[in-house]
């Protein structure tokens, strides 16, 4: 059976490098191509060099040639849910549909999804540059 979404997320999670906050995040995206891409955030003694586990998924997804996100999950042991932060809804905007579907997840098995149109809405996009 193929690896879902959740669990590439699960397990991917064991590999963030988070020892500032303790705040360990996985993500996992699929492309439209249906390729799977992982990320983990990666914190810094220099505290605003961390990076979150969404971008290092986006980041993968680019190096591997692929650009079109089909559906996001990303999971934390948080008491909620955990969401993406404004930059990485940002993001993930730039690479996927309105309607696309991102599932935000805590490790005890709760789980809410929303549309990357619902996470950012009013978004910046490519139509504000388009009178330059
Ligand atoms: O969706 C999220 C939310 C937070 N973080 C990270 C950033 C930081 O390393 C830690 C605490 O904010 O969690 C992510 O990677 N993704
Ligand atoms: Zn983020």
């Amino acid at each position: 059976m193929p690896e879902t979404l959740r669990d590439a997320a699960t397990r991917i999670r064991e590999h963030a490098y988070a020892p500032y906050s303790g705040f360990r995040v996985g993500a996992a995206l699929r492309t439209d191509a249906g390729t799977v891409f992982t990320g983990v955030n990666v914190e810094n003694v220099a505290y605003p060099e961390g990076t979150c586990a969404e971008a290092g998924a986006i980041a993968a997804m680019c190096a591997a040639g692929e650009r079109r996100i089909a559906g996001v999950f990303v999971i934390a042991d948080s008491p909620d849910p955990v969401a993406p932060c404004g930059g990485c809804r940002q993001k993930i905007a730039e690479f996927a549909d309105p309607g696309a579907v991102v599932i935000m997840a805590t490790l005890s098995g709760k789980t809410r999804s929303a549309t990357v149109a619902e996470l950012l809405p009013g978004a910046f996009g490519p139509h504000h540059l388009a009178a330059r």
